[in-house]
């Protein structure tokens, strides 16, 4: 068992790579964001955009971006986290942390995993019209699979409302072949179709624009995909909601950072806490989002 963590720049992002046997990983500091996850030789498992723009203070397109205190559009959120903010109506898109530094919190290797952490507090380093005090961590171990694991800490003395996702991008060999299993049964909220609420039977494909808000989906979900055969397997602690986004054609020309064409070859699944699975954290209690991952032959 070898395992490896080393510093390194990619674009004009600090970064640093993680290796175990024929795993390796890349993280940024910028948002303790992931930007590729894979086995060496093989195909990406996380997919990172070819137009990724690895700069400061702008959020890169794929990867892992952490979105906090709010997931999507702030004013689509439950009240009490709009409350959070001093002026909802000009808050930007999935919170806040995706395109600002964490600190590095620890580095360990050993015989099992090569792991790295990042904190982020805001009462050292306060968020724009954002004045509540909480500290994030996200934790990653390299593995036989690979874990996140995203902790929330309410260092104030008011209770703290927020949503959140692991927003991953993942590498598909062609979205129109691949299905999601573990959802067949669950109600979604389809937002784009008036935000009305449907429910899913069999297997989810795809054939169109997907952006989607899975409600209390199983703690294992797959993305089977016959192309690459392989399978990429999810199980999830902490969430009870799952968001399943491709852009499809139009969409796809409009997103910054993204080939016209990558939407056939990328799959967002984003284990959540939104809408009614929001979080709210007593004053000194934490909440915790992991999210293994690995892949079947
Ligand atoms: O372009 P952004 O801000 O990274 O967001 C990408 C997508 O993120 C998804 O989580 C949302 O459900 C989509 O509606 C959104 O388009």
């Amino acid at each position: 068992m070898t395992s490896g963590v080393e510093r390194i720049k990619q674009g004009s992002l600090d970064c640093w790579s993680l290796r175990f046997n024929n795993s390796k990983l890349l993280i940024a500091q910028q948002g303790a964001q992931i930007l590729g996850y894979g086995h060496e030789g093989g195909r990406p498992i996380i997919w990172l955009s070819e137009e990724a723009r690895l700069e400061p203070g702008n959020s890169v397109r794929g990867g892992v971006p952490v979105c906090w205190p709010w997931f999507g559009d702030l004013q689509r959120n439950p009240q009490s986290i709009q409350a959070m903010h001093q002026q909802p109506q000009q808050a930007s898109a999935h919170g806040l942390v995706r395109s600002i530094d964490w600190s590095l919190a620890g580095i360990e290797q050993h015989e099992q995993a090569a792991c790295i952490s990042f904190s982020y507090n805001t009462l050292e380093q306060p968020l724009a019209h954002w004045p509540h005090a909480a500290e994030l961590r996200l934790s990653v171990r390299l593995g036989e699979r690979l874990s996140i694991s995203l902790a929330c800490r309410n260092l104030g003395e008011q209770p703290l409302s927020f949503s959140q996702a692991l927003h991953t991008y993942f590498a598909v060999s062609d979205i129109h072949t691949v299905g999601v299993e573990g959802l067949e049964g669950c109600d979604y909220i389809e937002t784009l179709d008036n935000w009305q609420t449907l429910t899913q039977s069999g297997t989810l494909h795809f054939s169109g624009e997907t952006d989607r808000i899975y409600l209390h989906p199983p703690a294992k979900l797959q993305i089977c995909d016959p192309g690459w055969q392989r399978t990429i397997n999810l199980l999830n602690r902490g969430s009870q909601s799952a968001v399943v986004w491709n852009p499809w054609i139009d969409k796809a020309r409009r997103l910054s950072q993204f080939n016209d064409a990558a939407w056939q070859r990328m799959l967002c699944i984003e284990h959540a806490n939104v809408l009614e699975d929001m979080v709210t954290l007593a004053p000194a209690s934490e909440h915790q989002l992991h999210l293994d991952i690995w892949v079947d032959k």
